[in-house]
């Protein structure tokens, strides 16, 4: 299980100008054998959040737990239960599809037989067996998407955090990410969270969804509550009048 209890991240502005409220009072819980959707518009805060909780970037306030464990108190013993996909990637381009799992695999405390068992296993897994062998450098973004998410899982962490991970997907890569995610919320009872601004990406795959804009975390609850919440049936509209107020 995944808490976050009233996180706020401030950044400095512009020479003269108000600081930055990039994540400015926000509080959610995400459960196991679920999948969470942290859903809000361009610079609503979720890549902040997401890097707080992955012990990246340091909260000026609130606080981050992982099944109990408070990530500011023991980064380390937090991070060994979280499996991060972030927007970036950040995949070697040097190495192999395998060379970047194993690696990472290694950083996590494996030994390099149970990387390398690991590393094949999740190759099978996710169909990147026909690119394990091949070097980053050139990959097509669902190539790199799937190796970045192998990667990710090769410590089989029980909690995955994943930034806005369809972007750049094409139907088929994303329809194959779903089912992955799902397999791993049904088989492995993983507690999932993902941030999007796509409220129909959410519709199809979330059990919760957490809408956040302006920093503050505006709505929570199934997508059927949110629709309730924001007296919209049209999924779209909802977002917008949770996400916007006001707006058109
Ligand atoms: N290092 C930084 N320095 C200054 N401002 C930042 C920094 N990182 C993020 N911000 C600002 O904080 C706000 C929230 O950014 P964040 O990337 O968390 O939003 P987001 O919800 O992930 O947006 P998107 O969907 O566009 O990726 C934005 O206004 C952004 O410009």
């Amino acid at each position: 299980m995944i808490e976050v209890q009233d996180l706020r991240k401030h950044f400095p502005g512009p020479k003269g100008s108000p600081a930055v409220r990039a994540v400015d009072g926000v509080s959610w819980a995400a459960g196991d054998a679920r999948i969470t959707g942290l859903l809000g518009p361009n610079g609503a805060g979720k890549t902040t959040t997401l890097r707080m909780l992955a012990g990246l970037l340091p909260p000026d306030a609130g606080t981050l737990h992982i099944d109990g464990i408070d990530v500011a108190a023991q980064p380390l013993q937090a991070r060994a239960r979280l499996g991060v996909l972030s927007d970036a990637r950040g995949l070697y381009p040097r190495l192999t599809a395998r060379e970047n799992i194993v690696y990472y695999g290694r950083l996590q405390g494996l030994s390099d037989q149970a990387a390398q068992a690991r590393a094949s296993a999740l190759a099978d897994q996710l169909g990147l067996q026909p690119l394990m062998d091949r070097r980053t450098d050139g990959f097509s973004q669902g190539e790199r998407m799937k190796t970045a998410l192998a990667r990710a899982l090769v410590h089989d962490p029980s909690h995955i955090i994943l930034d806005e991970p369809t972007n750049g997907l094409d139907v088929v890569a994303t329809r194959a990410l779903r089912e992955v995610l799902r397999r791993l919320r049904d088989e492995q009872g993983k507690c999932i969270v993902f941030s999007s601004h796509i409220m129909q990406e959410v519709e199809r795959l979330c059990d919760a969804v957490v809408v956040m804009s302006r920093g503050r975390t505006v709505a929570s609850g199934s997508v059927d509550d949110l629709r309730t919440l924001s007296g919209h049936t049209d999924l779209e509209d909802a977002f917008v009048a949770l996400a916007y107020g006001d707006a058109p």
